[in-house]
């Protein structure tokens, strides 16, 4: 299994974002999170096409967007015109999932499928042999800097199991709250690929990635 990190820029330093994603890129990082919010899934809204568009030009990690976006079908085309690599959408904001999964892949590219901390891990299991990750919240999503929620410890337990039953190459990437800290228990938990952000981006995102890499390195 291979073992990755995903810097989330939701918590870096918007004036001087090339350097940070250089920063993170040249430690290891190999894909770069894109926290995408619409101020109706969730409260706040953040950043969109444009931004990544720019970001894309300045490097060649895969571009991990993160659609907490109602009806994100609705922007697969537009995402994926602006650079991303892999799309993941949550499974409570789609009318039709199955028909955005396929709208994701007929782009030619990778398709999450997020779950926030009150939905049943179940509910993603008719969905593990169409789709390439599960994306565990850790926090209630919506905002970076919170406190990571322990019964996410147990879903993605159950969901690795569940995953290792059918045999499906499936991802689980775990997102909210992760820090050097804690991000065993997370690994242990079964998951392999880690988003953090303001373990990242606060305070020297070189050391701070270099730390993360340290630990994933040594599950390998
Ligand atoms: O999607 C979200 C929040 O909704 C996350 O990607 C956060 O951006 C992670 O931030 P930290 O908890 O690591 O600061």
């Amino acid at each position: 299994m291979r073992y990755v990190l995903s810097p989330s820029i939701l918590a870096a330093d918007f004036t001087n974002l090339g350097e940070q994603i250089r920063l993170v890129e040249e430690q290891g990082a190999e894909y770069l999170h894109f926290d995408v919010m619409d101020g109706m899934f969730v409260p706040s809204i953040s950043f969109g096409m444009p931004v990544l568009q720019s970001i894309k030009k300045a490097t060649s990690q895969l571009m991990d967007v993160h659609l907490m976006v109602e009806e994100p079908i609705r922007y697969v085309k537009d995402f994926q015109n602006a650079g991303a690599d892999n799309i993941t959408v949550h499974l409570e904001a789609c009318k039709d999932l199955r028909e955005t999964i396929r709208e994701v892949h007929s782009c030619g590219l990778r398709c999450g499928v997020s779950i926030c901390p009150d939905t049943p891990v179940d509910a993603v299991r008719e969905y593990l042999d169409d789709i390439e990750m599960v994306l565990i919240m850790s926090v209630y999503p919506g905002f970076g800097g919170q406190k990571f929620i322990p019964e996410a410890l147990k879903r993605i337990q159950e969901l690795r199991e569940m995953i290792e039953k059918i045999e499906a190459p499936v991802d689980i990437e775990v997102d909210g709250g992760i820090y050097p800290s804690n991000v065993r228990e997370v690994l242990d938990a079964g998951a392999n690929v880690i988003v953090a952000g303001s373990a990242v981006f606060k305070g020297n995102p070189a050391e701070n990635t270099k730390k993360f890499m340290e630990i994933l390195k040594s599950y390998e």
